[in-house]
């Protein structure tokens, strides 16, 4: 599913109507595209009121009133802050009329088993006026299932801000395609179950949801004349005499990934500790104060970072790292406000909110109800992949591009987590082709462990060392897909509902 911006929507909207596409046909379907979405979750018997604010989102309501009524459904058209106000609505309206339909009176006593609320979309400015807060009010008391148009009334379509008489919506279909405040904080918590629904036009946005469709299209081939060298030897630098098990766990998730070989760069007493969880790995006492000469020669990546206290030595070796022509993962002790040097190969930073604060110099309140925005802005900045991570962990590229996870669930809020994700980017580096499809991949996967996890244990339970037990399972039942191509696995979220 590709994520718009308003701004982008507009973009869409005007090039459309500069071939004669207009809004009046837009709105058209939009509304019919909301029926056909809508339909397979109702009843005929089901009495469904249709709420219409006096902006396009009331229109496209209109629209919707006709197509149910149209198709014998019990449904009123109601307008509660008075008729529609722009041309298209009225239009619509009007032709509303003329198949025989009446708006009804918004009656606050009368049941109904659903709601559509169109009373605002992308056209919303916070905060709600008055009257609108009534009825929102009225639509949070009611039993009634709420299925929101494009976006819950309450919420904007760009930035995560929402007002405190938001709409809690049971479902959101949100159209042409989904709006970033379905991924953002707070307001993401009153979309419900969201899917984008089609108007037909061409998709042209750079960001989109990372999808199950994805993973399975994109994962290498590993069949047929292969050894441990066509998978690359990777090169950890993690944990410390203080924090070895961030070098373990890091350590599990790239041999686990896929990855062909592993050298590990630790402290001597980290190495005794690691050495009998990960056997397979190699081990290099580590000596900051020396030049690892010809990296780019001996290995296909580097991640550093997980388990190391940041310091000058850590820092100046992690600019002799950036000299030498290999993908470099940046993750916790390794994350810094730094510049980086123009390099053809990629570099990718994995923050959590409080590092990118740290990196970026913004507050860290600032960042969870416009984590796109920023993470593209750092990434287009500093030439390097922003993996900005949290529910929704937004995976932000230099070209301004970007996707966004909707795998994982809180199982995955406890340390160590984030160590194994950077080990499996470390694998991902060093055996895909493509840089952001090993990326997306590895933090797709990393959540759908934790997604497999709480199908079948208590959400508070999840270790990081378990990912050596759940990455076999998903990664079989993806592989297994990926050989019976367009068979879903049903991991996680696929194209369908973002579920909540
Ligand atoms: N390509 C697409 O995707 C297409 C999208 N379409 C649809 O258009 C929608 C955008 O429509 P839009 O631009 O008319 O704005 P919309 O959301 O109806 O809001 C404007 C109204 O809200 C009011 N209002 C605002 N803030 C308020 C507040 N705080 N408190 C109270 N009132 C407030 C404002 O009143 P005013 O302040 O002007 O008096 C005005 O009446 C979009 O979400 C999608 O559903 C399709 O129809 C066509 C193709
Ligand atoms: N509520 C959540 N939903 C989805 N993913 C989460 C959630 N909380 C944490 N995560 C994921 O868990 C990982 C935590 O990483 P991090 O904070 O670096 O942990 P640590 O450094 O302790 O290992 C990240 O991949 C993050 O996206
Ligand atoms: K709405």
């Amino acid at each position: 599913m590709q994520i718009y911006t308003s701004k982008e929507i507009k973009e869409a909207d005007a090039n459309a109507a500069s071939f004669g596409m207009d809004t009046f046909t837009l709105m058209e379907n939009a509304g019919s595209g909301l029926y056909r979405a809508l339909a397979p979750l109702l009843s005929k018997r089901d009495t469904i009121a249709v709420l219409s604010g006096k902006g396009n989102n009331g229109g496209d309501g209109i629209v919707l009133a006709r197509y149910l009524k149209l198709n014998g459904y019990k449904a009123d058209l109601i307008f509660p802050l008075g008729p529609p106000q722009t041309k298209e609505a009225a239009q619509h309206f009007s032709y509303f009329q003329s198949c025989g339909f009446e708006a009804a009176p918004f009656d606050r006593e009368k049941h109904y088993d659903w709601i559509a609320d169109g009373l605002l979309g992308v056209g919303t400015r916070l905060p709600l006026r008055d009257d609108l807060a009534e009825v929102t009010d009225w639509i949070n008391t009611r039993k009634a299932k709420v299925a929101a148009i494009d976006v819950p009334t309450g919420v904007a379509g760009d930035t995560g801000d929402a007002d405190p008489h938001t709409i809690h919506a049971d479902y959101t279909f949100s159209l042409h395609g989904l709006k970033p405040s379905s991924l953002l904080f707070p307001s993401s918590t009153y979309f419900g179950e969201t899917k984008a629904v089609g108007i037909g036009l061409p998709h042209t946005s750079k960001w989109k949801v990372w999808s199950e469709e994805d993973v399975i299209r994109s994962l290498p081939e590993r069949s047929g004349n292969v050894h441990k060298g066509t998978f690359g030897t990777g090169l950890l630098v993690a944990g410390s005499d203080d924090m070895p098990g961030s070098a373990a766990l890091a350590a599990i998730g790239a041999m686990r990934m896929g990855i062909g070989k592993l050298s590990v760069f630790t402290e001597s007493g980290a190495r005794n500790v690691i050495a009998t969880l990960v056997p397979e790995a190699t081990y290099l006492k580590r000596d900051f104060s020396k030049r690892l000469n010809d990296l780019g020669q001996k290995f296909a990546g580097v991640a550093i970072g997980p388990g190391i206290e940041p310091d000058e030595q850590l820092e100046s070796f992690i600019h002799g790292v950036l000299k030498e022509p290999l993908p470099v993962v940046l993750d916790a002790g390794a994350l810094h406000k730094r510049a980086y040097p123009k390099r053809t190969a990629p570099v990718v930073l994995t923050p959590h909110p409080g590092e990118f604060s740290r990196m970026a110099g913004i507050p860290t309140g600032q960042i969870a109800s416009d984590r796109l925005r920023l993470a593209s802005a750092y990434a287009q900045e500093h030439g390097v992949i922003v993996v900005l991570k949290g529910q929704y962990t937004v995976m932000a590229f230099p070209d301004g591009s970007g996707y966004v996870n909707t795998t994982g669930n809180s199982s995955l809020a406890k340390g160590g987590s984030g160590d194994t994700l950077t080990g499996m980017l470390l694998a991902n580096i060093c055996t895909y082709a493509n840089i952001k499809e090993a990326v997306a991949n590895a933090v797709y996967i990393h959540g759908a462990c934790a997604d497999l996890w709480i199908r079948e244990n208590g959400s508070a339970t999840l270790t990081a060392h378990e990912f050596s037990r759940l990455l076999p399972k998903v990664m079989h039942q993806l592989e297994t897909a990926a050989k019976d191509a367009g068979k879903a696995p049903g991991l996680g979220n696929g194209d369908r509902f973002i579920k909540r």
